[in-house]
């Protein structure tokens, strides 16, 4: 990244503890703008407190995040209107459709008529569901219900996505389907994803990989890179002390 460029996701020094229990420690990552960064770290690392900084579900006054160079603490609105978000927790109205899922998160962000079809209609189809828009969400699979929940996360045209292991619960089949189709917004849209994750199977070779373990960043880097002649599951064992 060059000085001129904005970074799609910018943290520095980021601090937070749950009373005296320290959750993250001075955590400084950037991921330029059309980055898929893989974050991964075994459970209990911090990735869901990270999460719920980035999308100010919490606060804290240690440390900084930029979204496409908006300040989350001086300029909340603006950095917020740039971030979509998949939870880690399912969040569809399993007794409507998927076309009208989305229609309703429009509507949340002002959007209706016209222009909220065209961009749920394109949302859709990035993820490989329009042809599944009037299904009833209870009658989806895991994997398609997943991939609403992307798509809805699209629809207000976001900058940045945040995804926190966004797989769970899913066959590999689904899981590949999935990483596939955030790979290909982030290669073809420009989209910056940071994608939670402590499945090393869910990381590829070029991926920018960000290695969190006890709050703290162990590695950060191209994943080919920081993995070298191990396997990343290896690395990662040796990165974070935890036993297989
Ligand atoms: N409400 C809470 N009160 C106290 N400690 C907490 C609380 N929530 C999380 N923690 C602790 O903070 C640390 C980071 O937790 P966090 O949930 O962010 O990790 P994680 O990487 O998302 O884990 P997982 O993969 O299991 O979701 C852990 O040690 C956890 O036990």
């Amino acid at each position: 990244m060059t000085g001129q460029e904005v970074a799609g996701l910018e943290v520095s020094g980021l601090g937070f503890s749950y009373g005296a229990k320290r959750a993250l420690n001075d955590v400084s990552f950037c991921v330029a703008q059309g980055d898929f960064c893989a974050l991964l770290g075994p459970n209990g690392a911090g990735k869901s407190t990270l999460f719920a900084l980035l999308t100010r579900l919490f606060t804290t006054s240690e440390g900084q995040v930029r979204v496409m160079g908006h300040d989350m603490a001086r300029a909340p609105r603006q950095a917020l209107a740039r971030i979509g978000v998949v939870f880690q927790q399912p969040t569809l109205d399993l007794d409507l459709s998927v076309r009208r899922n989305l229609r309703y998160f429009a509507a949340l962000h002002g959007l209706a008529g016209r222009e909220a079809n065209i961009r749920i209609d394109a949302a859709l189809e990035r993820m490989g569901m329009a042809q599944r828009a009037d299904e009833i969400a209870r009658d989806l699979n895991g994997g398609h219900r997943r991939r609403t929940e992307i798509a809805r996360a699209l629809v207000h045209r976001p900058a940045v996505l945040l995804l926190d292991e966004p797989t769970v619960g899913l066959d590999a089949e689904a899981r590949r389907a999935i990483t596939e189709h955030v790979h290909g917004l982030c290669a073809e849209d420009g989209l910056t994803a940071l994608w939670a994750t402590h499945l090393t199977d869910e990381v590829w070779p070029d991926d920018r990989l960000v290695i969190l373990h006890r709050g703290e960043i162990r590695a950060d880097g191209i994943a080919r890179e920081i993995i070298g002649k191990q396997t990343l599951t290896d690395r990662f064992l040796d990165l974070t002390g935890v036993t297989a």
